[in-house]
């Protein structure tokens, strides 16, 4: 119980609708107890008419009151179930939509290096499925726990103070049902994990192909995907059947010791009967009362496995609560940006990989001006753009920001003040306007248009039917490469950042695009720091600075004309750029 204890403060949160729910819980289980007492009475009624004790009207009068009696508090009974269900789970669900909405801004806290640790399988699974198996603790098995406990002491007082040897015999099964219940929940809740992932293994596999499915075709790969499919398929349906078998002991052992207890009510009872020590209507009434007790019986073992559930999910959960990121806002108040950027001998070894991706790299770059970074597949482009952004923190030289070392800037400002366009442009499953405002929420329509037209994309974007209100992604449209690029430059556009950050981002448009968003970028980024990130150096040429990586380390430095004008990489990548234009 060691990690439930987590949630006692949201049990703090919710004590009134709780400590009423729990209340309503005992009241509710009470009234249960009338109605086997009744269906006593009426048949000692019956029975003393039968015998000639009483006349037919005291018979009848009795009946009328019993039967009054019965409905009343049937009723009564039914309300309290109600309000209790409405108080003890609609509580277990405010729980579970408040741990959701914990563990997703725990999310969103976290720096990149935990999602590269975690698959999003498991993240997604921590969040639904684990929360899910919380909320049983918190709702059903606090509910089942409380009626249990309560008919347990009534009934059985009850029972013992009417007939105490009858109650020993009819309750003698009911430990050994509760214990094999338990034992089953276990063997049950072992093969359902399995099955779920399975479940969870044939899901990916199915959302993959769906995926792949262009390259599934392209490589003619049905019939193997198929095979493959049907294997997982097999695994999944052999686990399910395994299950089942053990989820089919379930009801007919409550039913085999129900049954028990019922004959020995009924042989044990029946001989009280004849001897004169109880009433008939006492062995009816505990017939009544043995079948009211399997239920919470039964449901001792079941809150048991629900609750080993739930703390096996809770320890999942606060594993990665207690996850702390590894990029901290060191600074409270907001730290406003101007854009001078300054990397001081920076070697940056990325943890995961033990790849050194950037050495001894030194550079600056001016509130205003434009750097072209240019450099072979994995020189370690982005990685500069990364750490700009302080996705991953330096660890050795130094990176500054205006002259003060990045880590000493407010998070929300350093980030706030950066337009940054990925290499792989990625956008959500909403409409192109809304892609564009993403970094902006209170952009209006013509702040929209006229980012998209700086991007060169309104005129693609006004060809669709719907305009900026078509829906992009899997619901929707999809739009090509060149077509992403541009609506992801937008959005850093609009956003009017001090520092602009383009991380390759013209790579799928052709020369003609890509001139004409540069001449526009060279518009805005006039009071801007620009940062483009290429292979080709017509996205580079116009810069104030470009510097050449090879390996992680600069190996060139300059303007254009001066590069164009020493022996190396940029005039050989420059020369060779040109004749491919000319062919
Ligand atoms: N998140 C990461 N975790 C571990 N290693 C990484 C990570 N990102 C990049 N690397 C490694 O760091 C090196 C530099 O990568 P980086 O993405 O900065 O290169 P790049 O110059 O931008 O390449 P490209 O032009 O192909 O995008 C590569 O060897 C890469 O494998």
């Amino acid at each position: 119980m060691k990690e439930l204890k987590y949630l006692n403060a949201y049990f703090i949160k919710y004590r009134g609708r709780l400590l009423l729910g729990l209340l309503v819980t005992i009241i509710a289980a009470i009234f249960k107890l009338v109605v086997p007492r009744e269906v006593g009475n009426i048949v000692n009624s019956v029975r003393r008419n039968l015998e000639g004790e009483i006349d037919l009207s005291t018979m009848q009068s009795e009946l009328l009151t019993s039967i009054l009696f019965l409905i009343g508090a049937t009723l009564l009974s039914a309300l309290f179930t109600f309000i209790m269900r409405q108080t003890i789970i609609v509580v277990s669900r405010y729980i579970e939509f408040d741990l959701k909405n914990e563990v997703f801004q725990q999310y969103q806290r976290l720096s990149l290096a935990f999602y590269k640790k975690n698959r999003t399988g498991d993240l997604m699974n921590r969040i639904s499925e684990d929360v899910s198996k919380v909320r049983m603790y918190t709702g059903p098995a606090l509910m089942y726990s409380t009626t249990t406990i309560t008919l347990f002491f009534v009934v059985i007082s009850y029972m013992l103070y009417t007939a105490p040897i009858l109650t020993l015999y009819a309750v003698a099964p009911l430990p050994i049902l509760s214990i094999l219940i338990y034992k089953l929940s276990i063997a049950i809740h072992k093969r359902s994990t399995i099955v779920q992932q399975y479940l969870s293994k044939l899901t990916t596999f199915t959302q993959e192909s769906f995926s792949g499915i262009a390259v599934i075709k392209a490589y003619g790969m049905e019939g193997r995907t198929n095979i493959n499919f049907e294997e997982l398929a097999k695994g999944s349906k052999d686990k399910n059947v395994d299950l089942a078998r053990v989820q089919a002991l379930f009801f007919p052992l409550m039913i085999l010791l129900i049954g028990i207890s019922n004959i020995s009510v009924v042989y044990i009872g029946g001989n009280q009967f004849i001897d004169g020590k109880i009433d008939f209507g006492t062995i009816v009434e505990f017939l009544i009362y043995v079948n009211m007790l399997t239920w919470p019986v039964a449901i001792v073992g079941w809150v048991s496995s629900m609750v080993q559930q739930a703390e096996a999910s809770q320890k999942r959960i606060n594993e990665f609560l207690s996850e702390v990121p590894k990029i901290q806002n060191n600074t409270k108040e907001k730290t406003p940006v101007k854009g001078a950027i300054a990397f001081n001998n920076l070697s940056f070894t990325y943890n995961d990989t033990n790849i050194t991706a950037l050495k001894d790299v030194s550079f600056t770059v001016n509130p205003g001006e434009t750097l072209a970074i240019i450099g072979n597949t994995g020189s370690g482009k982005s990685t500069i753009l990364e750490l700009i952004g302080r996705l991953y923190d330096v660890e050795k030289g130094m990176l500054t920001i205006d002259k003060e070392p990045i880590s000493n800037l407010n998070l929300d400002s350093l980030r706030g003040a950066i337009g940054y366009v990925p290499q792989d442009a990625f956008l959500f499953s909403d409409t192109i306007g809304k892609n564009i405002k993403f970094g902006k929420d209170d952009a209006t329509e013509e702040d929209i248009i006229e980012a998209a037209k700086k991007a060169s994309v309104h005129n693609n974007i006004i060809d669709f039917t719907k305009g900026y209100e078509t829906i992009l992604g899997e619901r929707g449209i999809t739009l090509s490469g060149g077509q992403k690029q541009r609506v992801s430059i937008a959005r850093a556009i609009i956003k009017n950042p001090k520092i602009l950050l383009f991380d390759d981002c013209l790579s799928a448009v052709d020369t003609e695009t890509e001139e004409e968003i540069l001449q526009n970028l060279y518009a805005i980024s006039k009071d801007k720091t620009t940062i483009i990130v290429s292979h080709r150096v017509s996205s580079a040429k116009n810069a104030d600075k470009i510097i050449v990586l090879e390996d992680g380390k600069i190996i060139q430095q300059g303007s254009h004309n001066e590069l164009v004008n020493l022996e190396g990489y940029y005039k050989e990548l420059y020369a060779k750029q040109l004749s491919e234009k000319e062919m």
